[in-house]
């Protein structure tokens, strides 16, 4: 398979969705790593395995309308394996395995057929564990590579901040002629409405030169202005708060002109069909309550 991933809207061709089949009993509080998935634990809505297998396959169904080719993981019994997104990247036509959160670390193993049709000389395994990134935090945007990090000096106890500095400098390393720009993220270990888990949870380019953005979800506002700057105020869909939370950011384009979006978004709906671009309507509340939404649980390969 000859990969192609140049940015996060040409027309998609081949993919990885995750799966929810295998995903076993609500975790623990102890086992949870995001908190979303806390609050839902301890207010007894964690999401059953069978809403969660309906709003996935809902997915799959609008992937194969489009022709897009869909591999799916391997079961692993009682394992979450729905994010597919953070387990590994593409960039242009190279794997890159991810340095993932401990807790998550086998998920990648039910992979294993995918990227056995990759050239092995295109995939591509950080050495050192003391680098750490996930695929939810790294998006191509042609020329730019666009990494989420977290600078705090609690960096070592947050288990909401996947990627470090080591991580980015990484993938710079890959890709010397990408302009690779870092953005430190707000976290919280306790309130989801303040926790930037991931790059694509406060922000996703869309369409032709369009992009969803959270403000408050950047530390340092001079990383916001940046973005600003480069796609143009008008051009930003701006999401408070609660869609941050809700993860309004984090649709996921199958082309320029179509995305596939949650059914309950209707202001960011409304505002991508009044730029002429197709929403196909998914159900996916209940798997937002583990902080991830459509992005997040898709790995695209191939893309014109
Ligand atoms: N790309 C993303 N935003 N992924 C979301 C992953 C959510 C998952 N609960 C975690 O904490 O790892």
């Amino acid at each position: 398979m000859k990969l192609n991933i140049q940015n996060e809207t040409s027309r998609l061709r081949a993919v990885i969705l995750g799966t929810a089949k295998s995903n076993g009993a609500t975790p623990t509080l102890q086992e949870a790593y995001d908190p979303k998935s806390i609050e839902h634990i301890k207010a007894g809505t964690y999401p059953t395995v069978k809403d969660m297998i309906h709003e996935i396959e809902s997915v799959a169904a609008v992937l194969k309308k489009y022709d897009v080719a869909v591999y799916r993981p391997e079961i692993i019994e009682d394992y979450n394996q729905i994010f597919a997104r953070d387990i590994g990247l593409v960039i242009e036509d190279k794997f890159i395995k991810a340095n993932i959160l401990p807790d998550r670390e086998k998920e990648i193993d039910a992979i294993k057929h995918v990227i056995a049709k990759i050239d092995a000389d295109h995939v591509y395994k950080a050495a050192s564990e003391d680098i750490h990134f996930e695929g939810g935090d790294i998006m191509v945007h042609n020329d730019y590579i666009f990494i989420g990090t977290y600078l705090g000096d609690d960096y070592s106890d947050c288990i909401v901040a996947r990627t470090n500095m080591e991580g980015v400098a990484y993938i710079a390393s890959l890709f010397p002629h990408k302009k690779v720009k870092a953005f430190d993220l707000n976290k919280s270990m306790t309130d989801p409405r303040d926790n930037a888990l991931h790059l694509d949870c406060c922000f996703q380019p869309v369409g032709h030169d369009k992009a969803i953005i959270h403000k408050e979800g950047f530390r340092n506002p001079e990383e916001y202005e940046f973005l600003v700057d480069l796609f143009g105020f008008d051009n930003l869909f701006h999401i408070d708060k609660k869609e941050m939370y809700h993860m309004n950011s984090n649709i996921f384009s199958i082309a320029e002109d179509v995305v596939i979006s949650e059914r309950n978004f209707n202001r960011l709906n409304d505002w991508l069909r009044k730029n002429k671009i197709t929403v196909e309507e998914v159900p996916y509340a209940e798997i937002a309550k583990q902080e991830g939404l459509l992005r997040c649980s898709t790995l695209p390969l191939i893309r014109d």
